[in-house]
């Protein structure tokens, strides 16, 4: 299965990364805070910036990084995604180091997220030494008591943990940890299949005092105005972006389609 094997490369890569002398950032950005959707408040569109991915394939590139990052931000994305993993997405904790540059430069407060395998605390103080504000800890991947230690160990990093669930019991075990960012993966990590009445169905039983992410799968506008009505707060948004060569158009109907 393809999340064996991408936990398997990523724990021989962890065994060579060395901690980075310097974790602590001045920077904090209330993520939670911010993607909080209280009421009458509109669902918040969250971007993803990949190379690739193991279910879309290969995807655009015609725009740098800085290119797109600054795109997605002007056209009102609450946070961007930054894919780490190098050998499966194309990606490194590098390309969050040159997000935060470009979003700091542009001078947007949009916080980014993480995108990682992450079995190991060391992962978490690169993320943060690169400028990442929060980080995915994804349960499938972890044994219940690790979730809580990474989850408590992301925040004192001063990264906001958004702990990815798939099905009930990943949900009770996230619900463990004290994360405010619970997300919720419409596509099963073992199989790469969608399941989006499942994810709906557990958005929809997460508790009040958490913030309800909805990840992957999205397409259309309709499927952002489908979402904005029920319990989600956010909803992240990746290969349909990443298909397109200037995402600008797309992300600004995904926008208005979240306020109505
Ligand atoms: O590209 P999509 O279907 O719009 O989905 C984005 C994001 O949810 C997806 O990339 C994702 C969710 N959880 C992950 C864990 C690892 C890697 C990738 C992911």
């Amino acid at each position: 299965m393809i999340l064996d094997k991408i936990v398997s490369s990523k724990r021989a890569e962890i065994a060579a990364l060395k901690a980075p002398s310097a974790t602590a950032s001045g920077r904090h950005i209330d993520v939670a805070g911010l993607l909080k959707r209280r009421s009458g408040e509109p669902l918040r569109i969250l971007t993803e910036f990949k190379r690739k991915s193991p279910s879309a394939g290969e995807l655009s590139r015609t725009l740098s990084l800085a290119e797109r990052v600054t795109a997605y931000a002007k056209a009102g994305a609450s946070l961007v995604s930054v894919l780490c993993d190098g050998p499966f997405f194309g990606g490194s904790y590098d390309d969050v180091a040159e997000a935060r540059a470009v979003l700091d430069r542009a001078g947007r407060p949009v916080p980014i997220l993480a995108k990682e395998f992450i079995l190991d605390e060391v992962q978490l103080q690169i993320a943060r030494s690169k400028g990442a504000d929060a980080a995915l800890l994804i349960v499938r991947i972890l044994q219940p008591g690790e979730v809580v230690s990474l989850a408590k160990a992301a925040r004192e990093y001063g990264l906001e943990p958004l702990v990815e669930v798939a099905n009930e019991e990943e949900l009770a075990i996230a619900l463990r940890t004290d994360a405010r960012l619970i997300g919720v993966n419409a596509r099963d990590l073992d199989t790469l299949r969608m399941d989006p009445e499942r994810a709906a169905k557990i958005v929809a039983s997460i508790p009040d005092d958490r913030v309800a992410v909805h990840l992957s799968g999205l397409k259309t506008e309709d499927d952002v105005r489908a979402l904005s009505k029920g319990r989600a707060e956010a909803a992240l948004v990746g290969e349909i972006l990443m298909r397109q060569d200037d995402p600008t158009d797309l992300l600004t109907r995904f926008v208005a389609a979240a306020r109505e």
